[in-house]
């Protein structure tokens, strides 16, 4: 992370721009994985390239959550390549990653400490997701939203390169969730890659720049957004029909 700052002229603080041609992509080649009898992810090839807004959309069980926990190496494949490069992963929101006992601005220390960021970074991320107001607060006595936006402003300490979310809006107020969507936009315009998984794309309509629909494990549909002749409002809609389409052929050759 270096070099010139995004101007957003949003009148928050700038976030540091990330030259995402100096970022390999993240690749995928057949990946599967078994969970016993359970074959969650049944070969699946991705690209997810560097400073885009990479939606992973799919109903429940589809296997969402395990592709992107393969990609940050939780889950082990059971057979595939996983090729991330050699560039920093962040996520949050799986476990709660901060000291209960500890302040706000205590765990901002220990984790930028820890990344070597340095401190100016720390209060961007803490004024661009409005933590700022909470910052002397003991983080366990936090309400649950704010705990979630500690875990992410924790995370992103070191800038990671791409930021892997799952479900990153669930049971989040309008106004935090509006706020939380307008940062992951801006860390995207300043270069950095946002995966998010999630099974409410209409949610992130106005941000995605590729989309990729899982279905029983596989990929359905991977495309650039610019490709998919639909306004936002309807983008939810047509996953919707691919989804129903797809369920209904399967009916049919069963
Ligand atoms: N640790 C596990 N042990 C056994 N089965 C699992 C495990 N994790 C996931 N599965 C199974 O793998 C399949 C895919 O699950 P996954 O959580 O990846 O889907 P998802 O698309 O993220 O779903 P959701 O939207 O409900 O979170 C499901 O059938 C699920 O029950």
């Amino acid at each position: 992370m270096a070099g010139r700052e995004a101007t957003d002229g949003d009148g928050l603080p700038d976030i540091p721009r990330l030259d995402p041609g100096a970022v390999a992509p993240i690749r995928v080649e057949g990946l599967r994985k078994r969970y016993g009898n359970v074959l969650a992810l049944a070969g699946v090839d991705l690209t997810v390239e560097p400073g885009a807004f990479h939606c992973l959309v799919g109903p429940n069980g589809s296997g969402k959550t395990t592709l992107l926990r393969t990609l940050l190496g939780l889950v082990e494949p059971s057979a595939g390549e996983v090729s991330v490069p050699d560039a920093r992963l962040g996520t949050a929101f799986q476990r709660p990653s901060h000291y209960d006992q500890l302040t706000v601005a205590d765990n901002l220390d220990v984790f930028g400490a820890l990344a070597d960021a340095d401190a100016a970074w720390a209060e961007t991320v803490l004024a661009r997701l409005g933590l700022d107001v909470v910052r002397d607060r003991i983080a366990g006595e936090l309400s649950g939203g704010y705990s979630r936006k500690l875990d992410l402003a924790l995370a992103l300490q070191k800038a990671p390169a791409y930021l892997l979310l799952d479900e990153p809006l669930g049971e989040l107020d309008d106004v935090t969730k509006l706020r939380l969507l307008e940062f992951l936009g801006a860390y995207r315009d300043a270069g950095h890659g946002v995966v998010i998984s999630t099974h409410n794309l209409g949610q992130f309509a106005s941000y995605v720049d590729h989309l990729t629909i899982v279905h029983d494990g596989a990929v359905l549909l991977d495309t650039p957004r610019e490709s998919l002749d639909v306004p936002d409002g309807e983008l939810q809609e047509l996953y919707v029909e691919r989804i129903l389409s797809a369920a209904s052929e399967s009916d049919g050759e069963g």
